[in-house]
């Protein structure tokens, strides 16, 4: 584990009249995260980004959707079978035969989910939202008598009348489930809209609300953090903010974003750049170079100001430590460098220059950056004994 020193902590916040939030994460990379077009994990990666997730710390991990195919309804069960701390979850549509393989799995919880948006009643189902509400209280009542937690999912929530869904997630209380779910299926929230809306059914239910946002709109972590601000409890994300589309809604970036706003500690952050890398080989879906928590680029650093300032106190630039997501700070010498950031760059390398030999190879350093990227610690190296055997 990082300590607690390892980021700045936004202390705007304390401004900001809020209770202290009330989470769970449940991680989907496995179910939505695999309906990335083109992936599909083997069993032996399923069951490894599962136990990353375990150590992580992540309260739900939902491991498939077992009508998928005989070999996922296998690895779901063999994840549910693994000991793991986590709860394991898995999706069902509104059908009872979907709620059986799901009961086959042993899993702790089943999301058993149904659109009642117009645009999906009309061209989806062809039918009623009166008919699909009663499938899907059906296949809640089937799973609740197998003693199955169950999470009442509302896909298309976001698009779905307001009163229709607070109506549908009323009635289903009825049927004891023990999660709502509102699902910006095709990502349409903004913040200002998801706290609305998830303060809306807030006030009309007493079940945990859940909130499962898509990226369509590059808004999927900022509206999370802010479903959970407005009282949704379970917070749903991919590794790499992999998904359908755009992907959803990160975990490295939510955690940390849950860190740093508002001191919520107890996962291992320190894993993230791990699972990261392993899911980004499992896909086959490299992340950009910029990706925030993870990306190559999160803690290197070029510019001259800057690195004068993090060789000496490294927060000055960085909001949070590369040790507490599992990263490396890489100080790069390029275009941006400054005399200040070569010399310590320079005194890392273990090489002492005096001043003109600093000048000479800062010219030197500008001379070839000026149309290249970067220089590689090979080339400075060279420069660096041919300021010095110059001076000689
Ligand atoms: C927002 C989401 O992420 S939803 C989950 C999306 N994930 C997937 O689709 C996973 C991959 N899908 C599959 O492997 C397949 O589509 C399966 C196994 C789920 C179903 O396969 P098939 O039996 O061949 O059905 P098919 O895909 O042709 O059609 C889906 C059927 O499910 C119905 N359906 C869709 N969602 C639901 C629901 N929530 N509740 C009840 N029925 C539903 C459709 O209306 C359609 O019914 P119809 O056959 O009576 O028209
Ligand atoms: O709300 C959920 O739990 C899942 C729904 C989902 O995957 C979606 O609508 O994108």
């Amino acid at each position: 584990m990082s300590n607690t020193d390892d980021y700045s902590k936004n202390e705007l916040m304390k401004f900001i009249d809020m209770k202290p939030l009330d989470i769970e994460i449940c991680d989907v990379t496995l179910r939505d995260g695999e309906q990335t077009p083109g992936v599909a994990f083997t069993r032996d990666e399923k069951i490894d980004l599962a136990m990353e997730l375990d150590a992580i710390g992540v309260e739900v991990i939902e491991a498939g959707f077992p009508v998928v195919s005989s070999s996922e309804k296998e690895i779901v069960k063999e994840i549910s079978n693994l000991g793991l701390d986590s709860n394991i979850c898995c999706l069902a549509r509104s059908v009872i035969s979907d709620v059986d393989a799901a009961i086959d799995c042993d899993v702790d919880i089943v999301s058993i989910f149904i659109a009642m948006s117009d645009l999906h009643l009309k061209f989806k189902y062809h039918k009623s939202c009166a008919d699909v509400f009663s499938c899907a209280m059906n296949s809640i009542e089937h799973a609740k008598d197998h003693g199955l937690k169950v999470r009442f999912a509302a896909e298309d929530g976001t698009r779905t009348d307001v009163e229709t869904l607070k109506k549908a997630f009323i009635a289903a209380e009825d049927y004891k489930v023990d999660y709502v779910s509102i699902a910006d299926t095709i990502g349409i929230l903004s913040p200002a809209t998801t706290h609305y809306l998830v303060s809306e059914i807030d006030k009309v239910v007493n079940t945990p609300i859940c909130i499962h946002c898509h990226d369509d709109l590059g808004m999927a972590t900022a509206n999370t953090l802010v479903a959970a601000e407005a009282g949704a409890k379970q917070l749903h994300t991919t590794v790499n903010g992999i998904g359908e589309r755009a992907g959803n809604a990160s975990l490295e970036e939510l955690l940390v974003a849950l860190r740093v706003q508002h001191g919520i500690e107890r996962y291992d952050t320190t894993k993230l750049t791990g699972i990261s890398n392993k899911l980004q080989e499992y896909s086959g879906l490299p992340i950009a170079v910029n990706k925030s928590v993870v990306g190559k680029h999160a803690f290197t650093h070029e510019s001259g100001i800057h690195v004068m300032a993090i060789l000496e106190e490294p927060r000055t630039y960085e909001l949070f430590s590369p040790e507490m997501v599992g990263g490396k700070r890489n100080l790069i010498v390029g275009k941006h460098t400054g005399k200040k950031a070569l010399k310590g760059i320079v005194k890392n390398l273990g090489y002492s220059l005096d001043h003109d030999e600093l000048c000479d190879l800062i010219l030197k350093v500008k001379n070839c950056t000026e149309v290249k990227k970067g220089l590689s610690r090979e080339r400075l190296e060279t420069l660096i004994k041919t300021v010095q055997s110059h001076q000689e």
